[in-house]
Order: structure tokens, then sequence, then C-alpha cells
């Protein structure tokens, strides 16, 4: 298995939702020239730029995940995998819904890649757009939405993952009742008094961090800000803050 999470950076995730590799740019203009703050690239950015630009993204420095939320047979996703593979970022996404065979296929395809620091993989369980009357009547899954993401997490573990993406809400919940192996990382992640917008289980950073989340995904808190850097910083400051009290 892959390590991430191995620099501090990566505790949290910038989500570049840009519409192109020019907003993106702009956007990242506004850090001091000497920092690389850690940046998810996702389905929107990913098909408008493309994989040289996320390529040229990982050479400029920065850490990169990219989330394309693979789902699909295994042979497809494992040569989806394979053309990742070679582009140098730290992670990518795949749905944990499109089972066993499917994420066993990307593992061999990243074990077959043998990279220097191979490309690790989380496995989405459920959206945090997703709430429990939802899952149960939209989509038809019985139980709590916690049951669901626990059982996600056992596949995903037995596929051979790296972690997996859920909410606050059950990323501790994860290291104390299902295991301690998979990596955590949350998304649907606001500021307190922001809109939630479409997330459904969202949760501040600190509250999070508090609850067990090993790395977080921020998107419109910090895109969407008059003052994005600060915001960044600030969300630092609590994690810094988070592992004083702790020591
Ligand atoms: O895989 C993800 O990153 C992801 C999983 C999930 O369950 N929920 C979720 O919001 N995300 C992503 O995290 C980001 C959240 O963006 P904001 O809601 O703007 O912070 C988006 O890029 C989503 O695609």
């Amino acid at each position: 298995m892959t390590s991430i999470g191995s620099t501090e950076a990566e505790r949290i995730w910038i989500a570049l939702d840009f519409a192109s590799e020019e907003e993106a740019e702009r956007f990242l203009q506004r850090w001091p020239q000497e920092v690389r703050p850690a940046v998810k690239v996702g389905m929107q950015l990913f098909y408008a730029a493309g994989p040289r630009w996320v390529a040229q993204l990982v050479q400029a420095g920065y850490p990169v995940f990219l989330d394309l939320k693979l789902h699909d047979i295994p042979h497809t996703v494992a040569r989806a995998t394979e053309s990742l593979a070679h582009l140098g970022v730290r992670c990518t996404t795949l749905h944990a819904t499109g089972g066993r065979a499917m994420m066993e296929a990307a593992r061999e395809a990243v074990d077959r890649a043998s990279s220097e620091r191979p490309m690790a993989l989380l496995a989405v369980t459920q959206l945090t757009s997703t709430d429990r009357r939802r899952m149960n009547s939209e989509i038809g899954i019985p139980g709590s939405v916690r049951d669901s993401v626990a059982k996600l997490a056992q596949l995903a573990i037995q596929a051979r993952m790296d972690g997996v993406v859920c909410s606050g809400e059950e990323a501790g919940w994860i290291k104390t009742e299902v295991t301690t192996e998979l990596l955590t990382v949350v998304p649907g992640i606001r500021l307190p008094g922001d809109d939630p917008g479409d997330q459904r289980r969202v949760m501040t950073p600190e509250a999070a961090w508090r609850d067990g989340a090993d790395q977080l995904v921020v998107g419109r808190s910090i895109t969407q800000a008059s003052d994005p850097v600060a915001v960044y910083q600030r969300i630092q400051e609590q994690w810094i803050q988070l592992q004083k009290e702790e020591r």
C-alpha cells in the first residue's frame, strides 16, 4: 500500500473546482511564490485542462490529488488507473460502490506501474451530498449512512485501498469501529456560517480533525473567499493548535 499524507500540506487539499487552467493558475498565483499548497483537481478542471496540465502542476511542485471517481467494469478501471499512474499525482479516487473486483483491478494496475512513489487509491464511500433520506428512498440503500459507509470501508480494506473518502460524521467512527488501517479523507467542510450548498453531511475543519479525520478537502470555503490565502492559513493554524493541545 501507499503512504500519503506524509507532508503537512496534505492535511488540507484545496479543491480547484474551476472551469479552466487559466482560472486555476490565477487562483494559485495568490499564494507566495515559494508556497505550494496541496490541491485537488476534479472532473471539471481535468476535462478542461487535461492530463498534461496536471503533470505540469506536479512538476511545478504541487502535491496533486486527482479526483476522477472512477466507476466502471474492472478492466476499464484498471486501464484508466494505468493511464493516471504515470502522472505523478499523490492519489486518485474510485467509487467503492463499484465493488471489490473493480477496486482490486485498480490496485493491481498501480502495483504493476511500480513507480517510486505509487499513487494512493482512495475509495469514495457515500458522497457528502447524500443524506439518509436520499440514500434510502432515491438510491434504495436501506439503513443508516454509517452502516453503508462501514460496509464500503470494509470492502475497501479487502481490496487493499489506501484510504476512504467519507464525511466528518464517519471519519473517527471508522477508526474506532471499523479499522485504523485506512486513511480518512473528509470533504463537506464548511467554516462556521458558510452556506452548505449541495453538501448534506458537513463539518467545520476543527470538528472534523477532532473527530478523527486525517485529511480535509476544502473547496468553496477557500476558493470563493475574498481572501483565500487568509482562510487557508486560518485552517492550517487550527491544525497546528490542535497538535499543540494533543501534546
Ligand atoms: O471525492 C471527493 O473529493 C468528494 C467526495 C464527497 O463525498 N464529497 C465531495 O464534496 N467531494 C469533493 O470535495 C469537494 C468539495 O467542495 P466544496 O463543497 O466546495 O468544499 C468537491 O470537489 C467534491 O467533488
